[in-house]
């Protein structure tokens, strides 16, 4: 596969954000695969979710890679690290060019729009005219979602997965339980990649209960020994996850991304309802749903099918809950490739 190691685009011009404040430069960072045709018709864009980087064809290895779904031997597939992001994109532990050291709890709030504004910088700058397919499960499902809007003649086929039109008041209320747990430990918001990390190891404990279900966590953690009174297996496990984020994250880029997570409503400061501005959406839509997603559960999907005009709704029967999105590749490929064969 070509082209797989992260690259970088500097863009060295000041980036007004949503909020009024402006970052005085940007860096973005992106891995392509394949090869962009003379046609330059051949372009399929992965929007990434709350803690993965570029390198789709990591994250995402069941569906991008060669034979795989998406073939970068055929598409010229890009996927670009977030804004605020700590994976090689501008965010909280960049340095601020403007004072030398790094923004940390001085970095400004930024919305998915804004992340979308970015990645539209990085289209421009790699000589895209044209997205055949935009797709996003997630977060990156908001971006995906965002971007067919604000560009709806450069996306040609949009394709979501467990996400929504709008951030709902549950995502809310669990992201601002996540940012209690940052904030209540007395080491945020000091000068340090590695504050408020014992905060963010609860945080993502919060999450992984959102990201599985009641099923899984009974099927795989369970203990076999009845006469248990300690240390118990589901316990273990959640306390793992947490140190696995801990070690390859930090708390000002959680924090930061689950408060832009909760901005996210297609509507806001535009003209109608959630409604009336996915009837916009013009583009061929494929929609999966993950039956045991608790977190973005499947009437989010089925919701927005019912309104785009041209989608197709698929649910997916899989036991793993919201993480679904990134670990049945085989539904999602039995899926994408019929669909993608009628376009
Ligand atoms: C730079 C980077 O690394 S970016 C990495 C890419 N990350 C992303 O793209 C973010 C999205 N990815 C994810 O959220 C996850 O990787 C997923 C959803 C794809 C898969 O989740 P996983 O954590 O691998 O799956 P699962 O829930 O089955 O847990 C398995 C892990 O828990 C460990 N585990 C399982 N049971 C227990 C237990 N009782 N006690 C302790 N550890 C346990 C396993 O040993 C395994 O550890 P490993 O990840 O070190 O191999
Ligand atoms: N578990 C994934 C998806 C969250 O929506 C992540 O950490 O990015």
């Amino acid at each position: 596969m070509k082209n797989n190691a992260t690259q970088y685009f500097n863009y060295k011009q000041p980036f007004a954000l949503e909020s009024g404040d402006v970052l005085p430069e940007l860096t973005i960072a992106y891995h392509s695969y394949g090869t962009l045709n003379a046609a330059k018709d051949n372009v399929v864009w992965i929007c990434h979710a709350l803690t993965a980087n570029a390198d789709a064809a990591d994250w995402w290895n069941g569906l991008v890679g060669e034979g795989k779904a998406l073939d970068p031997e055929k598409y010229f597939i890009v996927c670009a690290n977030i804004l605020g992001s700590c994976y090689g994109s501008t965010g909280p532990t960049s340095v601020n060019p403007e004072i030398g050291k790094p923004y940390y709890s001085q970095f400004p709030l930024v919305t998915i729009r804004d992340m979308v504004a970015v990645h539209i910088l990085l289209r421009k700058h790699l000589s895209i005219d044209k997205i055949y397919l935009l797709a996003g499960g997630s977060m990156g499902g908001y971006q995906a979602l965002e971007w067919c809007v604000m560009e709806s003649t450069v996306i040609d086929n949009l394709f979501l997965l467990a996400t929504s039109a709008a951030e709902s008041a549950w995502g809310i209320a669990i992201h601002t339980a996540q940012r209690l747990a940052i904030e209540a430990d007395p080491t945020w918001q000091n000068a340090s990649e590695t504050a408020g990390s014992a905060g963010l190891k609860a945080a993502r404990a919060i999450g992984m209960l959102t990201y599985r279900n009641y099923e899984i966590m009974v099927e795989r953690q369970s203990d076999p020994d009845p006469e248990k009174i300690n240390n118990y297996r589901a316990e273990s496990y959640i306390r793992y996850q947490g140190d696995k984020l801990v070690n390859r994250f930090n708390a000002y880029t959680y924090w930061l991304l689950t408060k832009a997570m909760d901005s996210h409503n297609l509507s806001r400061g535009r003209s109608g309802n959630l409604e009336d501005v996915l009837q916009t959406i013009a583009q061929p839509t494929l929609i999966i749903g993950i039956s045991s997603d608790i977190l973005c559960p499947v009437q989010e999907q089925v919701f927005i099918s019912q309104q785009v005009p041209d989608a197709t709704y698929v649910e997916i029967h899989s036991s793993y809950g919201h993480d679904g999105f990134l670990i049945e590749s085989d539904r999602i490929a039995t899926n994408l490739v019929p669909w993608l064969s009628k376009l």
